[in-house]
């Protein structure tokens, strides 16, 4: 495998300016491929570089190896340090640099965040500090602001990233309701709002949410039996279990928790064995008054492909929306994200990016890390001019935003009726259905959250936004004439 790895690499020189295969592409280490899970494990020595290879160069990178190793493999960036220094247990082979000599010191057990069995132990949380290796002082990136705490791995078995906190949570008005209910649930678990479902577009923080919460309920009962966990890997897990005969202990293993999280639920659409196993795990959690936290980029009404027991389920405790950040809220978020990693940034500086990166915090992220890598490089001090130099090609990318009286105006124009139709109360199918395409584009097209969408298309209710937007979505998907006539419309509205 180390060869066809090897195979990729020389690849991809050839396709990289040298510049970017040196210092990026070249010195990862393949840490392995897991052949169950169909991944392959490439080591980053730092959070930094971490982000910098995953967003520039992993959809390349995975493009390669799905052509010479497996068509269906995903890559997977770990952090990985050449010193540090895991327990014997979890090191089964060395890894291996691009040279094909050994790195000491890493872990390539595909299976070492694996819960096993009947293991049920495996829910005891040990002092988290000591979970993982790697003395700081030994540490040679310490130096780096951007080096990772060596506490900053996931926990294998809670999954938990102790990074993500409510410390390092910023809340404004576009998550007010979901962060008091993440600590109202801290405070009082399995009681006040159970299920929570948190939803929201990508990249605004529902992950970090979960993790926040798990974290603080460990802090507070270091004994508390609580697992992070992504849909699609409930899924992977239990597609293994079922595989290995050992599905009693997965069923045993969710049941006996005192907090499930569960993320982007979506996932599970259409995987209706794995609804039905996590159907059971929900009823038995909730029946012993144990807390469950969901999330999911779609109010559960509207998941696709869902069992509707489990859809109103979700809906029977709290679900709460989170919404884009406004500029000073990406200000605020921005601020804290440098100080977390020791940079002294100008508020100038913070104010630009946000000004000009309006879709989500994800992106506000990377957009930071690039600016101060950029002023690393060229040993500049940072500054709103730099910014710009910096995000040159993004910004050119991120356009005005669209508003909704835009594509109110262009719908009704396309349709040919009134824009006054927009917000009236009239029925006719050929309005209704405008308007129904108006709605889909205001979500589609807009960060308004459908009770905004609702009140611009005259004080409708936030569920005739969501209907308007899955029938619209299903017309797409099933009328070509009318995909292709909407396609036009879309790029009239993107402009
Ligand atoms: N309010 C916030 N304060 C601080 N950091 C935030 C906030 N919101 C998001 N982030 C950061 O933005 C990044 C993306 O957030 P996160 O992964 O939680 O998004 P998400 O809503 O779960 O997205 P997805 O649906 O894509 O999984 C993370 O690094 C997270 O720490």
């Amino acid at each position: 495998m180390l060869d066809q790895w090897l195979a990729c690499v020389a690849r991809l020189e050839n396709e990289v300016p040298a510049q970017q295969f040196k210092p990026w592409i070249k010195p990862l280490v393949y840490l392995g491929y897991d052949e169950s899970e169909r991944v392959l494990r490439l080591g980053v020595p730092n959070h930094f570089k971490l982000n910098w290879v995953k967003s520039q160069f992993e959809s390349r990178i995975e493009a390669i190896a799905r052509e010479a190793i497996d068509p269906q493999l995903s890559v997977r960036f770990e952090i990985h340090r050449a010193e540090q220094d895991s327990p014997p247990a979890r090191r089964p082979a060395p890894a291996v640099g691009l040279n094909g000599s050994a790195a000491p010191g890493a872990s390539i057990d595909p299976h070492a965040g694996d819960l096993q069995g009947d293991d049920l132990a495996e829910f005891a949380v040990p002092s988290r500090a000591g979970a993982h290796g790697g003395s700081p002082s030994q540490d040679p990136y310490l130096a780096d602001p951007f080096a990772p705490d060596p506490a900053s791995s996931p926990d294998s078995q809670t999954r938990l990233r102790p990074e993500l906190t409510f410390d390092s949570f910023v809340h404004g008005k576009a998550n007010q309701m979901a962060w008091s209910a993440a600590l109202q649930v801290v405070e009082r678990p399995g009681t006040s709002y159970n299920p929570l479902f948190l939803y929201g577009g990508v990249g605004l923080g529902k992950t970090h949410l979960l993790h926040a919460v798990g974290n603080a309920i460990l802090d507070r009962s270091r004994g508390a039996r609580v697992r992070y966990i992504h849909a699609q890997d409930y899924f992977d897990e239990m597609v293994r279990a079922i595989q290995r005969k050992s599905i009693q202990d997965f069923k045993r293993k969710y049941q006996q928790l005192d907090l499930l999280l569960v993320d982007d639920i979506q996932f599970l659409g259409g995987k209706e064995r794995t609804q039905e196993e996590f159907f059971y795990t929900f009823e038995a959690l909730l029946s012993a008054r144990k807390q469950l936290i969901i999330t999911s980029d779609t109010y559960p009404k509207e998941l696709s492909a869902f069992e509707d027991r489990l859809v109103s389920r979700f809906g029977s405790g709290l679900i709460v929306e989170i919404e884009p950040p406004e500029l000073e809220m990406r200000v605020a978020i921005l601020l804290k994200k440098a100080e977390q990693s020791g940079e002294k940034l100008p508020d100038e500086v913070a104010y630009f990016v946000a000004k000009n990166l309006r879709s989500n915090v994800r992106e506000l992220e990377g957009a930071l890390l690039r600016v101060i890598a950029f002023a690393r490089f060229r040993g500049r001090q940072l500054s709103a001019e730099l910014a710009r130099e910096a995000l040159k090609d993004l910004l050119e990318l991120s356009r005005p935003p669209i508003s909704i009286e835009s594509i109110q105006k262009t719908v009704a124009d396309f349709f040919k009726i009134k824009t006054a139709d927009m917000y009236s109360k009239r029925r006719p199918a050929h309005i209704a259905r405008a308007r129904q395409v108006a709605m889909y584009f205001a979500k589609e097209l807009t960060q308004k959250s459908f009770p905004e969408i609702g009140e611009a298309f005259g004080g409708r209710d936030h569920t005739t936004v969501m209907h308007a937007v899955k029938r619209i979505a299903e017309l797409r998907q099933h009328d070509q004439e009318w995909n292709r006539q909407l396609h036009v419309l879309e790029q009239t509205l993107r402009g």
